[in-house]
């Protein structure tokens, strides 16, 4: 099956790779894989993904010629941690897998970045190649090389930059996707409109129904925010400058999550993304940088895809304005102990926004606190 589009990620230093997007790619990805020249794969996934495709992918592999073994995590946020870490490099060693072989990545972004970590540091580095099967692993986790796991003092706190050697994105595994982690993912994908391109927002706006239900707008959409992507990491890959971009609404998503105590079942990364969006275009508007009238724009195509967009929408509740203070102080884009947030001055007009004053996010947040979930 050939990709419908192919999205191409020039790094240097032989790290280029390919981003391949299609309907039904998995069935092909023995031959894919073998081209990259490895004797063994080993392919880390989560249960419910190994129960949907962990057998078709493992029979492609060994029918390409390949010997193929499956290490298996619990689905979850919960599996980004220090224990499900070990068990995965020490499943990988019992799959003996060398420095010259694969780890292959089948699943959502919990387990691309687990695995990719966990790729990271075997044998202090093993090439890895990802094959998301959520949308949001599609539009966004599998691309650009951040792997990592999460800590008690905050979300993906310990990890390392580790490129893929090959991203193939099969788009009819989103069919078998719950609506909720479709709608998460979604999120992700307005983002990218959200962040420098006002057309793409439009579209969105237009044609997220199209991307929910399948068909030809799927692919347009996975490949155009894998390009975006793409584009960004090649001129910052490590997230010096413009990468931070990316972060777009996430200062509050992470610490979201940290207070949600990494609870897939309360709040799941895209749910936090959706509301730190909400909130960054608020934040903007509340310091005079942003229209109102656009911030509500966002809020409520955000709304209409199902997505949350309020403090008081996270099940359970997130804690008080100072407990989420506290867990923002933590995020990896403060320097000298000053917060940066992405800020907007419009749709599509965002910006790295260093020195933030912490009263003026304690006094925001807790206007949030109060804030109708149905406003
Ligand atoms: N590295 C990066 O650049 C980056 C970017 C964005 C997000 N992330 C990370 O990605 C994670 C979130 O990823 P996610 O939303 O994919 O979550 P996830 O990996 O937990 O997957 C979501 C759920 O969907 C299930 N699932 C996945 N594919 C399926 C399919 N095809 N059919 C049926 N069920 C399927 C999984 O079992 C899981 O229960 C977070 O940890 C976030 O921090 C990383
Ligand atoms: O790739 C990036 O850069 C991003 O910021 C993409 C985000 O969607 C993603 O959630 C990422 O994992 C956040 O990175 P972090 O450095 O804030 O942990
Ligand atoms: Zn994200």
């Amino acid at each position: 099956m050939s990709p419908a589009e192919t999205v191409h990620v020039p790094l240097d230093g032989g790290r280029a790779y390919d981003i391949l997007v299609g309907r039904g790619l998995l069935a092909g990805i023995g031959p894919r894989v073998a081209e990259l020249g490895a004797r063994a794969v080993a392919v880390v996934s989560d249960t419910t993904v190994a129960g949907l495709y962990g057998e078709a992918v493992l029979g492609s592999l060994r029918e390409a010629g390949l010997r193929a073994g499956l290490v298996t995590v619990a689905p979850g946020e919960g599996s980004k941690s220090y224990a499900t870490l070990a068990a995965v490099c020490d499943g990988l060693l019992a799959e003996r897998i060398e420095r010259r072989d694969l780890v292959l990545a089948l699943g959502g972004g919990v387990v691309g970045d687990l695995a990719g970590f966990a790729a990271a540091i075997l044998r202090r580095g093993v090439r890895f190649v990802q094959a998301p099967t959520s949308l949001l692993a599609q539009v966004d986790s599998s691309v650009g090389g951040k792997t990592g796991i999460n800590s008690p003092h905050g979300k993906n706190l310990v990890g390392a930059f580790h490129q893929p050697v090959l991203v193939l994105a099969d788009t009819a595994t989103l069919d078998s996707l719950t609506p909720r982690e479709m709608r998460a993912g979604y999120a992700e994908v307005a983002k990218y409109g959200l962040i420098d391109d006002p057309a793409f927002f439009a579209w969105c706006e237009a044609r997220f129904g199209e991307i929910f239900a399948g068909g030809p707008a799927r692919e347009t959409a996975v490949a155009a925010c894998c390009r975006a992507k793409a584009g960004v990491v090649v001129r910052d890959e490590r997230e010096d400058g413009e990468r931070a971009l990316l972060n777009l609404g996430h200062t509050f998503a992470h610490a979201l999550e940290r207070l949600t105590n990494y609870d897939s079942a309360r709040l799941v990364h895209g749910e936090a993304v959706a509301i730190g969006l909400a909130l960054a275009f608020r934040f903007s508007a509340r310091l005079g940088l942003c229209p109102g009238q656009e911030a509500g724009r966002v809020a409520n195509h955000l709304a209409l895809a199902g997505l949350p967009t309020t403090l008081r929408a996270v099940p359970g509740g997130c804690g008080d304005a100072d407990s989420l203070l506290d867990a923002m102080r933590q995020d990896k884009k403060v320097r000298d102990g000053a917060l940066t947030f992405i800020l907007a001055r419009g749709i599509g007009r965002s910006f790295i926004a260093p020195g933030i004053d912490p009263g003026e996010v304690r006094a925001f947040l807790a206007d949030e606190l109060e804030r109708d979930p149905r406003s």
